[in-house]
């Protein structure tokens, strides 16, 4: 409640479109703090900005807001971010962006920004923003971070798009693929039994990417349900025995433009095709002698490769939580959710929220009796905990596998690149709990978020 004073006399609340609309129109510097409803507007940076406020009150000049990103629509690409996030915005354009509680940078940037509006309000300065919107704007959209502040710098001096471009070119090399859509692709591959057992490296390094792979033995109901659209062609025989004859190996592949590039690299779709047209495709190349079944697939279209990929590598979700020990400082909190992040998990629920007892011996119910529960209860109590439903393929194992062994002392020593390793203080208070089985994660689920539909 002291908290939410402070912010009513202080920061001015925008919490839809509209009121940010109404943001854009006030003259002068204004510095907002972008955040999430599940983690709140920075504490920490409060009385920074009371001070700031205090030295550059006099002429109104440099105000302060608090916007929450999930109902701002301007805001989207802020949300799911694990760290706070301060924009700057001058006559209505935003024009920087700090990221992280950064108290130096952002009191830096700051006093520059009120120094040069009071240089321009005196007649000294020209007013060059129009330049640094453009570039600040390409910022956001990429969602970049470490460079902006050179940039920023940088782009005072420029005094053409053609020049801002350039920078952008060399500091993004990326940006004019993301504008013309050429971001990574997957598609799904598939080795078929009899090449398999002959000759297991046919990715060629072509730019591919392994996302993910497994072997398997594919069952008559799992083919005829696969290759539904064949089942009544001549050759769908043939290829069910070709098919249930071993295991195949099945891969995700990535790249840009994966999906016609692999199927570029296997040919025509029979073999005698291949051989005839396009000798040196994989199709031709990898036949296997007297089948006359082509023993690659890719899938046709962007729409083919989504549900192959869902066919073989189904997304599961599991309830991960970083304890209250861990979940205390901003820094262990957005660390560890960065982790997350870059492990390619997508945070599909998340809230900060103090379990219960009733809630804590709920999820260590197994525990019960063990001379540790006790103690284990009170340590999921002490404090609020991050709860996030992760969604990924093979989700449940793949956050174990992240949070390391139970142990820190072991975690160290066998994962030390694992959460537990990095962050756990010792075995009871050990960072972060992540469902057992996909059974327990359904269950956990529905305990702390009721019943929802996750997709
Ligand atoms: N020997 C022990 N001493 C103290 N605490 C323990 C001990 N063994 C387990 N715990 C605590 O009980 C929790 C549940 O134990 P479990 O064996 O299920 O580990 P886990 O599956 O790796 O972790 P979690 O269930 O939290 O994801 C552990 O995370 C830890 O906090």
């Amino acid at each position: 409640k002291l908290l939410k004073c402070q912010l009513i006399l202080f920061q001015a609340i925008i919490n839809n479109q509209n009121q940010w609309d109404a943001m854009l129109l006030t003259k002068g510097v204004v510095v907002i703090d972008v955040y999430q409803a599940w983690c709140g507007p920075c504490k920490a940076v409060l009385n920074l900005f009371r001070k700031l406020k205090n030295d550059f009150g006099e002429d109104d000049v440099l105000h302060f807001a608090v916007a929450e990103a999930d109902s701002i629509p301007t805001l989207e690409p802020f949300r799911n971010k694990c760290e706070p996030v301060f924009l700057f915005c001058v006559n209505g354009k935003i024009i920087a962006i700090v990221r992280g509680v950064n108290a130096p940078l952002i009191s830096k940037k700051i006093t520059e920004l009120v120094e040069e509006e009071r240089k321009i309000a005196a007649g000294q300065k020209k007013r060059t923003e129009w330049l640094k919107c453009y570039i600040s704007w390409c910022l956001l959209r990429l969602e970049e971070v470490v460079k902006a502040e050179s940039i920023l710098n940088i782009c005072d001096m420029q005094d053409s798009v053609e020049d801002a471009s350039r920078q952008l070119a060399f500091f993004f090399p990326n940006f004019d693929k993301s504008k013309t859509g050429q971001k990574a692709e997957k598609t799904l591959a598939l080795i078929r039994p009899s090449l398999l057992k002959e000759r297991r490296s046919i990715i060629k390094d072509d730019g591919f990417e392994i996302a993910m792979q497994k072997e398997i033995i594919l069952s008559e109901e799992q083919i005829r349900e696969f290759y539904r659209e064949h089942v009544n062609q001549d050759y769908f025989p043939v290829l069910l025995e070709q098919m249930t004859s071993g295991p195949t190996l099945v891969l995700a592949l990535t790249r840009e433009n994966a999906i016609a590039h692999w199927r570029d690299l296997l040919g025509p779709k029979t073999v005698e095709e291949a051989k005839k047209e396009n000798p040196n495709s994989l199709r031709a190349q990898y036949a296997v002698e007297n089948i006359p079944i082509s023993q690659l697939h890719g899938s046709s279209t962007p729409d083919d490769a989504q549900k192959e990929l869902e066919f073989f590598f189904p997304q599961e979700h599991t309830l991960a939580l970083i304890k209250p020990g861990a979940a205390k400082t901003h820094k262990g909190k957005y660390d560890i959710m960065q982790k997350v992040k870059d492990a390619g998990f997508t945070i599909s629920k998340i809230k900060e929220e103090a379990l219960t007892r009733e809630m804590a011996a709920q999820f260590y119910k197994d525990h019960t009796g063990k001379p540790f529960f006790e103690e284990l209860v009170n340590c999921m109590t002490e404090g609020p905990s991050v709860v996030m439903i992760l969604t990924k393929e093979n989700a449940v194992e793949e956050w174990r596998q992240l949070m390391g062994p139970t142990d820190p002392k072991v975690a160290k020593e066998t994962s030390p690149e694992s959460i537990r390793a990095q962050f756990a203080q010792d075995i009871l208070c050990n960072a972060v709990h992540g469902s057992s089985t996909r059974e327990h994660a359904l269950q956990s689920i529905e305990c702390v978020f009721g019943e929802i539909d996750i997709d």
